[in-house]
């Protein structure tokens, strides 16, 4: 679906596509525990958060060079573009390489390289979001944030992701308050196997600006009260839910009355190569699984630029929601 949007949640690591993997595990020297592209496309059964991150970590061992991250966000970004997103916050995971031996300025400015030449190339602006492992220590999220200050100038938020459960936000607590000393913005992941009180501690602890996931928040009315009247985005990802087994089936998807609750709703793809689409194909996916009419699409694309740290651009902002209301779907 080409409706104007910005993608607000997407793992850059979670758009390598298998053929991308193989191609760069044979120009690395990389030996992949698969033959081919369709037994690793039979590995994408997950029964959870972890069962997928278990493949997602592993498969990065072909992200080597420079050029493999800038390969690798090109790919992405050319996607994206021809699914109708004019902007994007990028999600990437240091952590992930440097504990494999690849230095955090080869991810960096390989990423950089990709998404300096976005806006010529694709029409898309874009932004760098560094996300904290939960499920490693808060001394090495610290010693992370450290080893990426000569390139702040690249990155304008931090975010937290990876196993939620048993790693409450709290436990970051102090690399949170450093990032912010350093002026960048916040977001974390919260309430996606996590409960309720994770989102809550994520916004008074962290401090973040929009909460990724979120969808527990429901089971909570006084958050969801709480979320409505601050207007706290929330970054949701329905196919991810579903092919991550918090949801059943996309029909089930809490999104409409979520919308309906009153709640800053994004639709966004997370990790696109291994959850069955892009965002334009989440717009698709959610209108024909939950019957979302054209003007509840139209409220999404808006509420994603909304939700967008396009603060230093207000002009941007202004053109991009100018588009989405010029948009006529046929
Ligand atoms: N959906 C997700 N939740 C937590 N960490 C992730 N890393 C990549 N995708 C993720
Ligand atoms: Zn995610």
């Amino acid at each position: 679906m080409h409706l104007p949007k910005a993608e607000l949640h997407l793992h850059i690591e979670g758009t390598l596509e298998p053929e991308l993997a193989f191609a760069l595990a044979a120009r690395n020297g990389v030996d992949l525990p698969y033959a081919d592209t369709e037994e690793l496309r039979t590995a994408y059964l997950f029964d959870d958060l972890q069962s997928f991150l278990d493949l997602y970590y592993a498969l990065m061992a072909v992200l080597r060079t420079e050029e493999d991250f800038a390969e690798l966000a090109d790919a992405y970004l050319a996607r994206a573009a021809a699914q109708g997103v004019r902007h994007a916050e990028i999600f990437f995971d240091p952590q992930a390489h440097t504990d494999r031996g690849v230095p955090i300025g080869t991810v960096i400015e390989g990423l950089g390289r990709a998404l300096d030449r976005s806006e010529e190339t694709h029409g898309i602006s874009t932004q760098l979001i560094m996300c904290f492992l939960r499920d490693k220590s808060a001394e090495s999220a610290l010693e992370t944030l450290e080893a990426a200050k000569p390139y702040l100038h690249r990155i304008s938020a931090v975010g937290l992701d990876s196993a939620e459960v048993g790693h409450p936000p709290a436990k970051f607590r102090e690399v949170y308050a450093a990032a912010t000393a350093l002026g960048l913005r916040k977001v974390a992941h919260a309430g996606e196997e996590g409960p309720p009180e994770y989102i809550r501690e994520a916004l008074d602890v962290l401090g973040v600006e929009r909460v990724d996931h979120g969808l527990r928040c429901m089971e909570d009315a006084e958050l969801v009260d709480r979320l409505v009247s601050e207007r706290i985005p929330l970054t949701l990802c329905p196919l991810s839910n579903v092919r991550l087994r918090a949801i059943d089936v996309l029909e089930q998807h809490p999104l409409r009355s979520m919308m309906d609750a009153g709640l800053l709703c994004t639709v966004n793809s997370d990790d696109p190569a291994y959850f069955g689409g892009y965002v334009g194909d989440t717009f698709h996916a959610v209108h024909e699984a939950l019957g979302l009419d054209r003007e509840q699409l139209r409220t999404l694309a808006r509420n994603s630029f909304e939700a967008a740290f396009l603060d230093h651009d207000e002009e941007r902002r202004a053109r991009y929601l100018a588009e989405v209301e010029a948009y006529t779907f046929d």
